[in-house]
Formats: C-alpha cells, structure tokens, sequence
C-alpha cells in the first residue's frame, strides 16, 4: 500500500471521558476506495471514535492522522464529508429547499455570504442528481421523508467533492425500504464515484451485504477485515455477546449522554 493510499489513521489509540476509560489500543487504518463498515454494539465507543477522527476530542494514548497528517494540523476539510444521525429530523416547516440546503456544503469553499457561481450551480445539480432527488429540487426539506432527507444531507457532505465521506448511523428514523436504496447509493458512490466510505452502523446485515471491509470495536478493535470474512466468521466472535439480535433497532431509545 502506498502511503498516500491511507486517508485516515488511529494509531494506538486510547481515550477515556473524564475517568471512564471508553477507547483502548485502537489501531485502524482507513485506505482510499475502501467501503468500511465499523460495527458495535451501544456504548462500545463508535461516536468517541469518529469525534476523535474529526479532530474534535484528542485522544488520551496514540495518534490521530488524516491524509497523513496528525489531524491537529489537518486543514484541508473539503476533502472530508460527514452525515451525522441527526441530519434527517427536520420538521414540515422547515423554511429550506433542497436546493438550498446541498448549496450550503460549499459554504467552506465560497463563503457564506457569496454568490453561488455557474460551476457552483452545476455542482449542486450534479450531486442532487447522484442521490436521485432531481425532481425535489424546490421543495422545502421538511417536506421530504427521512430516507430522502438522509439523502439530502449526503448531497450537501458531496457537494465539495469530498474524498472520504464519514457517515455516522445515517439510516436510523429511515424506513426499512429506503435503508436498502440507501445503501445502495452508497455503495454507488463507492463503486462508480470512487468515494472512500465509512459508514458507523448497528446494522450487521447491511455490513455484510454492502461495504467491502468491516471493522469491530467495542473498546478496542475486535476484527478488521473483508466483509465476506466477517460474515463467515461473525457467530464466533465473542465482542458482541447475546446482544446481537437487539441492535438494529433499539437504537433509538438508548440516551446519549
Ligand atoms: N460526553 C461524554 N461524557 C461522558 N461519557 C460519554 C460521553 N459521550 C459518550 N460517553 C460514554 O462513552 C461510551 C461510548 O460512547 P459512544 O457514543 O462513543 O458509543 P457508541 O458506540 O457510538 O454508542 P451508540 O451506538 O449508542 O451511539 C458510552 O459508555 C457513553 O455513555
């Protein structure tokens, strides 16, 4: 592997919030082209492993690198994209297009106050087309449904052409059907886009039948490696115990502190 084939790194990393030791010896490698899944059950540190990716919490042990560089110093942000599970609850009066909302992805680059330019507008279009929401364009987003307003908000993470786009439980409030054109469109992006993904999920049965890598933490990491390796083997490891069948849908109700 070369070396500017590793978008991001964790290397040796630990963190603990206050006291409470939550991330141990975490080592993971993110390469370019890669769709990684990283799988855990509630509470086994995959948010703390992402803010800590993004350069938002320092970690306690180890190094943090993004496109080679310790991540204290990384400031080329346009080259990440990021869908938090948060983005898809807007409610009906929300006073924003489509249009509007994908535009504000390129903020970082042109400026709040600025006006968008043709190639801008282009953009815009191009990506709202990749997510399939063309004929959306003028509608307000709260008027969408939670598949397609998830869909939304991985169009304004694309719209400054992003190399790796991080996702963090982007289909929880989405409904059954449209988690699988979701995933779909993801691996779209992967495949023909050549978008390096990681995707953060409970959904064992979406890891193991989209992305192309998985990884499972809880703590630490438990297995890194091709997802059809990780289906093969999944019944033997121990790291999620007896609560395997709960996770893809008691999400929802479990706080966060
Ligand atoms: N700001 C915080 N202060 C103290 N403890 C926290 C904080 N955020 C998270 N934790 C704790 O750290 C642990 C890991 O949380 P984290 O959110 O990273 O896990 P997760 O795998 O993303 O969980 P989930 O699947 O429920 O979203 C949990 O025990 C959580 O309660």
């Amino acid at each position: 592997m070369e070396k500017q084939d590793v978008l991001a790194q964790l290397s040796h990393v630990a963190f603990r919030y206050h006291k409470r030791p939550v991330l141990r010896n975490v080592s993971l490698t993110i390469e370019r082209g890669a769709f990684l899944g990283l799988v855990g059950p509630n509470g086994s540190g995959k948010s703390t492993l992402v803010k800590l990716l993004l350069g938002q919490l320092k970690p306690t042990v180890g190094d943090v690198y993004l496109f080679q560089q310790p991540v204290q110093q990384f400031k080329q942000w346009d080259k990440i994209g990021y869908v938090s599970q948060k983005a898809n609850r807007f409610s009906s009066g929300f006073p924003a297009t489509v249009y509007e909302v994908v535009s504000m992805g390129l903020y970082g680059q042109i400026g709040l106050f600025r006006f968008l330019r043709k190639h801008h507008k282009e953009k815009v279009l191009e990506v709202v087309k990749q997510v399939g929401l063309q004929d959306y364009l003028n509608e307000n987003i709260g008027e969408l449904s939670g598949g397609q307003q998830q869909r939304v908000f991985i169009a304004r993470a694309l719209v400054s052409d992003p190399e790796l786009l991080i996702l963090d439980e982007p289909t929880v409030g989405v409904d059954a059907k449209s988690v699988d054109q979701f995933y779909g469109l993801l691996r779209e992006l992967n495949e023909r886009h050549r978008k390096t993904l990681l995707l953060i999920t409970h959904d064992i049965g979406a890891v193991t039948t989209y992305v192309s890598q998985v990884a499972c933490l809880n703590q630490t990491i438990h297995f890194h490696g091709e997802s059809e390796e990780f289906a093969a083997k999944k019944d033997k490891l121990d790291f999620y115990n007896h609560d395997v069948h709960l996770l893809t849908h008691h999400h929802e109700e479990v706080p966060h502190v």
